[in-house]
């Protein structure tokens, strides 16, 4: 099944070409297809701030090749370079605060930065660190999609209607996607009668990116809102939600898109399973519980505005763009190490003792 899915990776937003980062501008899809090329930290760090590249792997593979463009920029200033690179560490840290892939990616930077020997070439070492992040995503994808799909044949062998949220697949991570990659795996398995996507308020995660990526390779995607999940999960025989994560805490908690929690809730109330997929980089064992992860508030106008025109008048906005969703709404958690059932911490911090599966 690899090669198949391999073979079915079309869609990315991150390319390394020519010692640029190339990016494609997700706040302008599905109607332009718009690439930038970024040569320094800042510019990534303000690229992953404003959302031009988002996901959480996709936000840390970002900044590993941010870090690359700023030791490039830092050398060639002469100097203590490595004190200098910390402004760039700094900046890139800064971009976004939930999604714990970022700091993943900088510590993997940060302790190959400090394992440089005399001998080696530091951007050549740093460049590999970054594409080998970037690779290890990819094959990360690859099998939680293959665990996912066994999760659904075993439950169930026929058709399933599944609803998804947000934007979990080829252009959140560094290929296959996560919650998307085993819902395009479980469609290439002949698994999928539909995909529910919901619109993801306010950014548009789901109408602009999920439905464009479903529907450009065929899988029969419906388009809802957000607030119509409940009662799909009512009246569509939808048997799995299956969605991606930013941070997942040592109990198991998942910082998600917001919305998430009220699908969790949904979910239980009616009896649908609820599967996280997330690669270990998303697992942050130094927080006890969801209570401690910080939560992005972005600026009201993403609520107050469409497309740039107002759709409120005269009203404050509250947009917090992550919600944590408890350990025990949750019925499996799929990473590239294996698969946890009914998350608790003892389960946790057994998964992260495996080595990776591929
Ligand atoms: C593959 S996980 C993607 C994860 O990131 C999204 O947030 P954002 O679009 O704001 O970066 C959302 O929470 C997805 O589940």
């Amino acid at each position: 099944m690899r090669e198949q899915l391999l073979a079915a990776e079309k869609v990315k937003a991150i390319e390394w070409r020519d010692g640029a980062l190339h990016l494609l501008d997700q706040r302008v899809l599905p109607l332009e297809e718009v690439w930038h090329a970024y040569t320094t930290a800042a510019e990534v760090a303000e690229a992953i701030r404003a959302m031009v590249v988002r996901g959480a792997p996709a936000i840390g593979i970002s900044a590993a090749y941010g870090l690359v463009l700023g030791a490039r920029a830092r050398l060639a200033a002469g100097g203590d370079w490595k004190a200098a690179l910390e402004e760039d560490f700094q900046v890139l840290a800064d971009s976004r605060p939930t999604a714990v892939n970022l700091f993943w990616a900088l510590n993997r930077m940060r302790e190959r930065l400090e394992r440089l020997k005399v001998e080696e070439d530091p951007l050549l070492a740093l460049e590999a660190e970054a594409l080998g992040i970037h690779q290890s995503d990819r094959e990360a994808n690859l099998t939680m999609a293959q665990l996912g799909v066994e999760l659904i044949r075993k439950h169930q062998g026929n058709l399933q209607n599944l609803l998804t949220h947000c934007n979990t697949g080829a252009l959140a991570t560094g290929g296959f996607g996560t919650a998307l990659g085993v819902i395009r795996a479980a469609h290439l398995d002949g698994l999928v009668e539909r995909v529910y996507a919901d619109e993801t308020r306010p950014w548009l995660q789901g109408s602009r990116l999920t439905a464009w990526e479903l529907a450009n390779e065929g899988v029969p995607v419906s388009l809802n809102a957000d607030s119509a999940a409940a009662h799909l999960m009512k009246t569509k025989g939808i048997t799995w939600v299956i969605v991606g994560a930013d941070r997942i805490t040592a109990n198991g908690d998942v910082a998600n898109k917001i919305g998430t929690y009220q699908l969790a809730v949904n979910a239980m109330h009616h009896g649908v399973r609820f599967m996280v997929v997330a690669p270990s980089s998303t697992i942050d064992m130094a927080l006890e519980s969801g209570d401690d992860i910080p939560i992005e508030e972005r600026d009201g106008r993403e609520l107050l505005e469409v497309g740039g025109r107002p759709v409120a008048a005269g009203v404050a906005a509250v947009n917090p763009v992550f919600d944590v969703t408890p350990a025990d709404l949750i019925d499996f958690i799929v990473t590239e190490k294996g698969v946890v059932e009914r998350p608790d911490a003892a389960k946790m911090a057994q998964l992260m003792c495996r080595k990776r599966l591929h």
